[in-house]
């Protein structure tokens, strides 16, 4: 007889990654009778001091290399090929940089049970001068399932250590919703479930290029004012670009984690506005700091505000959007940093 338990693949093991990987994991064990209890994860295979990092994850239950310090329950399972970590599942989890997506979707194509569905937890958006899709739905259209979007005020390594969070998820299937909030709600990490999927993607993709903004007003020393400023300025910038090129985006989603909150975590504690920060102190190039400074972990603020400047410039729009347009020369073109203020 075949089973008709839910079998969970989370596709990505970064700093996020291996938070969700834990929580995805754990979760599993509270619906024996919803989910298959072994979680496999897609790891992108590399050498960790000599030996593969799937194998050193697999032995010590610990992404030593994106989550240190942290435990991972013994039911998630690393492995180095997406095809077959991703073979039989129903529920596939996304979180990758935005950038690896469509690499990673090309090589799962054909390959996924036609009865699956996806969450994306991608924060980025999938920007061509021709048009811009949410990765939700770019995930859907190459791999012909549905798939939903989770975004939230949510620095891993403080979800890891389970300090309590909120959450948003974002899906058009009320049934979809309520396996998403099983696999993802715990007392730490608060799931709050809306119809508004694209609002919610919107607000982690976008809410990076602010959050770079405000590491460059650190880098002034400019103070806590000016980030609000800043933050403000940048929430209307979300608003006003979601309303203009996506339909359907509610006022209401920019209150929820996704929105405000994750904004204002951010801007204080995330890893754009650091690097932005040493941009500015250091003055050396972005990718170099990238480098030096997340040991692998990768930027998600810089590259959004690239191609969202390429997506306005193809429309004659930029100046509409002061502070992403700012963002974009400050770091690509070499504007002085001073411009975050004097110029939005
Ligand atoms: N780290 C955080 O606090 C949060 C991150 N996010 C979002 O989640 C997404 C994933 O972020 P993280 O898990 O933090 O990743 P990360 O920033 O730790 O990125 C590193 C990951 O990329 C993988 N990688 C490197 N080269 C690759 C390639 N060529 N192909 C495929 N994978 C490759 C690495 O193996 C590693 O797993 C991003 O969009 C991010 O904005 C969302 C909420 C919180
Ligand atoms: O999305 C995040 C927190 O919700 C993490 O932001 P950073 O990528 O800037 O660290």
């Amino acid at each position: 007889m075949s089973s008709t338990k839910q079998r969970v693949c989370v596709i990505g093991s970064g700093n996020w990654g291996s938070a969700v990987g834990k929580i995805v994991a754990q979760n599993v064990q509270n619906f024996p009778d919803l989910f298959e209890q072994e979680v496999r994860q897609w790891v992108f295979e590399e050498d960790y001091n000599g030996e593969k990092l799937t194998e050193v994850i697999n032995r010590e239950h610990e992404n030593v290399k994106y989550l240190k310090g942290i435990k991972l329950p013994h039911n998630i399972v690393a492995v180095p090929d997406v095809v077959e970590a991703s073979k039989g599942a129903n529920v596939l989890v996304f979180v990758l940089p935005h950038q690896f997506v469509r690499g990673v979707c090309e090589k799962m194509k054909g390959h996924v049970a036609h009865d699956a569905r996806a969450i994306s937890l991608i924060k980025g958006l999938d920007i061509l001068p021709e048009g811009i899709t949410l990765f939700s739905e770019e995930i859907g259209r190459i791999l012909d399932i549905n798939c939903a979007a989770l975004s939230g005020a949510n620095i891993a390594d403080e979800v890891a250590q389970e300090k309590f969070c909120e959450t948003t998820i974002g899906c058009r299937s009320v049934e979809d919703g309520e396996t998403f909030f099983k696999l993802f709600h715990t007392p730490y990490f608060r799931v709050n479930v809306v119809r508004d999927y694209v609002g919610v993607e919107l607000c982690g993709a976008l809410k990076n290029v602010v959050a770079v903004g405000a590491g460059l007003s650190d880098g002034l020393k400019y103070g806590s004012n000016t980030k609000a400023a800043i933050i403000r300025r940048g929430l209307m910038e979300m608003r006003k670009f979601g309303k203009t090129f996506f339909g359907g985006v509610e006022s209401e989603t920019f209150f929820e984690s996704c929105g405000v909150a994750d904004l204002i975590t951010t801007c204080s504690g995330g890893r754009n506005r650091k690097v932005a920060e040493a941009f500015v102190t250091s003055g050396k190039p972005i990718d170099v700091l990238e480098q030096e400074m997340l040991n692998g972990q990768k930027l998600q603020g810089t590259l959004t505000a690239a191609e969202v400047h390429e997506f306005l410039t193809a429309r004659k729009m930029v100046d509409e959007f002061p502070l992403f347009n700012t963002v974009y020369r400050v770091i690509y073109e070499g504007a002085h940093p001073e411009s975050i203020v004097r110029d939005i």
